[in-house]
């Protein structure tokens, strides 16, 4: 493939500003018939989200997807969104009971407002049963699913009824995919962004490989509806993973795993992803404020007043060189 490329390896190139403060440009973008303030939504992994965090993006206007890996407490989760007033946004797998708890929340009904199908290979037979057995049972849910990295991948899904696809295998900060099979987008995640949008028909959600506020634009351009973040989501107050103070300077770091990682599995088998500690940031609402406030500048350099703009202008390829060897954001 011609033109392989990553986040660090681009630079988009500005336009003339319409606008006379970047407070003018709207970051709003629309999934599934839903306004959302900012086309990011925190990965679906057990130290990135959790109920309080889920709560606190529903009712701010953010969009969140609850992770799977707490199975038995994922109905109380949604009755409890829908006594809110709140959209329910949950993930499954495609074990075989899983098609067995759809049927469940068919017959409680509970049809979620968005279902995330959350597996390492996405491209299979077992989620194309999935997006088929909820879009029967649960029609008014809107799918998305993943993880994939080619287009083919993408074609087959959005074939099969999924309402959006998830791209990224292997990018993701704890994740060791690449290392351990060989396979994978880790390297060139916004090359496969690109090559996938040209075969989507409906939104691709590009996950995984952000590393600066700055990327989400770059997956915007490179035809992201929304972009699925981890790392830099790992080390807020709020986060959920345990918050551990350096013995020597005091200094404090959270702990962040992969959800193929042995900390998750609690087993050594089949492990595609480990466990680090991410420098402690403060507080959840300040980084999306940030974000939101990068984002409305990229717009701003876009030269447009809505996210729209992001996706039309031009870029360079300036091989691993935007930070002239400073690797220290
Ligand atoms: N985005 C990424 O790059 C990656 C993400 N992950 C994350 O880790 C978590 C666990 O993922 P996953 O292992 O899929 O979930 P599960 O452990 O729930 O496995 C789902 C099902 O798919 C099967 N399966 C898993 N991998 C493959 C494969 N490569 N080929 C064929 N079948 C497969 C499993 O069987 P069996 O276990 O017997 O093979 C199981 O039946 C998820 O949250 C996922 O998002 C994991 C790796 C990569
Ligand atoms: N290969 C693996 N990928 C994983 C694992 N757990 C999660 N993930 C993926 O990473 C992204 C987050 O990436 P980041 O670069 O923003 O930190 C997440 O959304 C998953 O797709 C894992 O154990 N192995």
């Amino acid at each position: 493939m011609e033109n392989v490329f990553d986040y660090e390896d681009i630079q988009l190139i500005p336009a003339k500003s319409i606008v006379n403060s970047r407070s003018e440009c709207d970051t709003t973008v629309f999934l599934g018939g839903r306004p959302f303030k900012l086309p990011v939504v925190p990965a679906n992994m057990q130290t990135i989200v959790d109920e309080k965090i889920a709560i606190y993006l529903a009712e701010n206007g953010y969009f969140y997807i609850m992770h799977r890996f707490e199975p038995e407490k994922r109905i109380s989760f949604m009755k409890d969104m829908k006594a809110r007033g709140l959209y329910a946004s949950i993930s499954v797998g495609v074990k075989e009971g899983e098609f067995g708890f759809i049927q469940q929340i068919a017959d409680e009904d509970l049809s979620p407002e968005y279902i995330t199908i959350d597996i390492a290979h996405g491209h299979s037979n077992a989620v194309i049963q999935m997006i088929q057995h909820i879009k029967k049972y649960l029609p008014q849910s809107f799918v998305i699913a993943g993880n994939v990295g080619t287009p083919e991948a993408v074609r087959e899904l959005e074939n099969a009824g999924a309402d959006a696809t998830k791209v990224g295998i292997g990018p993701g900060k704890v994740c060791i995919t690449k290392i351990k099979t060989g396979f994978g987008t880790g390297g060139w995640q916004l090359a496969a962004l690109r090559w996938c949008a040209k075969a989507a028909s409906k939104p691709i959600i590009a996950d995984g490989g952000l590393r600066t506020h700055g990327d989400i634009a770059k997956s915007i351009r490179f035809g992201a509806a929304m972009v699925m973040i981890g790392s830099l989501f790992a080390g807020h107050e709020e986060s959920p993973g345990k918050t551990i103070e350096n013995e020597k300077d005091g200094k404090l770091y959270k702990e962040y795993f992969g959800s193929a990682s042995e900390f998750q599995k609690g087993e050594k088998k089949n492990v595609e992803g480990k466990r680090i500690l991410v420098e402690y940031k403060g507080s959840l609402a300040d980084t999306l404020k940030e974000m939101e406030q990068d984002l409305q500048s990229s717009i701003s350099y876009a030269g447009g007043n809505k996210l729209d703009a992001i996706r039309h202008v031009d870029y360079v390829i300036v091989k691993n060189s935007i930070f002239n060897g400073d690797r220290g954001f």
